[in-house]
């Protein structure tokens, strides 16, 4: 409780920078600060994921429409220390945990000195970061040392020729380099995402499965999802239970681990083995009842849904001078109005939304 004495004596020793955010505290019912990033549905968001980049050295065909992406002008992107402030006011509301994604992360110039800013603000325990390894093995353990504590790397082929087919692009050795460059750095968290594709990758799963067996790694399948540009079609979606099933006549006694709060993928582990292996399901399965997450996007609008295309900008607020407290009554409300499954989409991919690279996942 904050009485008149103690705000006197807070003017006295000359703390005027702590009396104005306390009395702009005081004014703000204590419900409202508890429950800013609660929705209507009682989810309270503890993760924000952040695109700081729309470019990509990679071009994944389920991600990246064929003919590209037009990229927005470099004055529409957030600057670092817009990305900053932001976390720093999430945090302030509970966010606990930050993603870094894209496009691809380590692209962007700043991104040690991004991750290291990130690092000192109160109340952030974990910093993530999603790559496609391209270009990260050099800035890892620079990367660890300023603050990453988790690094989720993309890879959907362990063939080259393949490889080229998926991205576009060469790069399977690099992406290579950065897996054993993080696993010697004994970073706390990797996992490897791997969308699978019908007749493209799905007869890796179990070559995928293998890099469980002897390192601490999570790798984790994950159900084609439909967004603007991929050419999404229900024909080229391979299910969890398929996954599962195929994974089940090798190992059969592969077993499911608890669900933890928040998390997107179903967890299971083979007897003998280091690491796990995950599914994140989202066509099949959805998790929205524990969605924990908002996003924020490169050119700084928040996203409160992966498929919900009502974006409020966060930039243009913040360039128009709002206060924090303004912010957050905007950021509250988007909240608010968030739906309780998949934007209140009945059928994924029927509504218009970003290409996913605009996203970030
Ligand atoms: N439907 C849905 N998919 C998500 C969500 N968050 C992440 N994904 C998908 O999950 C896949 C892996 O995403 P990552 O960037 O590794 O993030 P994450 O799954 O939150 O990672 P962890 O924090 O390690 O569990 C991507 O295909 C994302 O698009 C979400 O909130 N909803
Ligand atoms: C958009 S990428 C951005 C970060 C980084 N460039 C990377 O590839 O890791 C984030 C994640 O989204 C996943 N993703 C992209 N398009 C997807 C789709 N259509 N369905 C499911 N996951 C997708 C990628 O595999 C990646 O793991
Ligand atoms: S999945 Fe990642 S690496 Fe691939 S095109 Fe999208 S942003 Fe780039
Ligand atoms: S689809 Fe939307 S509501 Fe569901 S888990 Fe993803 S972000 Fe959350």
């Amino acid at each position: 409780m904050i009485t008149s004495k103690l705000l006197r004596r807070l003017h006295s020793t000359g703390a005027s920078q702590h009396l104005s955010r306390l009395e702009r505290l005081r004014r703000i019912p204590v419900r409202h600060l508890k429950d800013f990033l609660t929705d209507s549905y009682g989810r309270k968001h503890d993760y924000l994921r952040i695109s700081i980049t729309e470019r990509c050295n990679l071009r994944c065909v389920y991600c990246m429409p064929e003919q590209g992406v037009d990229l927005s002008p470099p004055e529409h992107m957030l600057t670092t220390e817009e990305i900053v402030k932001l976390a720093g006011l999430f945090a302030q509301h509970g966010i606990r945990k930050v993603r870094l994604t894209g496009g691809e992360p380590t692209v962007r110039k700043d991104i040690v000195e991004l991750v290291s800013k990130l690092n000192q603000i109160p109340g952030i325990e974990e910093i993530c970061m999603t790559s496609n390894g391209l270009a990260l093995h050099r800035k890892l353990p620079d990367l660890f040392k300023h603050g990453l504590t988790s690094l989720n790397l993309s890879l959907d082929t362990l063939i080259n020729g393949k490889f080229l087919l998926i991205t576009r692009r060469n790069g399977l050795s690099a992406v290579m380099r950065s897996l054993r460059t993080a696993l010697e750095l004994d970073i706390p968290k990797v996992k490897i995402n791997v969308v699978v594709m019908k007749n493209l990758n799905e007869d890796e799963i179990l070559d995928f499965v293998q890099l469980s067996k002897n390192d601490k790694v999570e790798i984790r399948f994950i159900e084609y999802m439909p967004f603007d540009g991929n050419e999404w079609s229900t024909s080229k979606l391979v299910s969890y239970e398929d996954i599962l099933s195929n994974i089940k006549v090798r190992y059969p006694n592969i077993r499911r681990l608890p669900h933890k709060h928040g998390e997107t993928a179903k967890v299971y582990q083979i007897p003998g083995f280091k690491g796990k292996v995950g599914f994140i399901t989202s066509m099949t399965s959805d998790f929205c009842s524990t969605c924990t997450r908002l996003r924020i996007t490169s050119d700084g609008n928040l996203k409160v849904c992966l498929f919900d295309n009502t974006e409020i900008s966060l930039r243009d607020m913040l360039r128009a001078g709002y206060s924090d407290d303004q912010l957050m009554q905007r950021i509250s409300e988007a909240v608010k109005n968030k739906k309780e499954k998949h934007a209140g989409i009945d059928e994924l991919g029927t509504q218009p939304n970003r290409p996913m690279i605009l996203i970030g996942g």
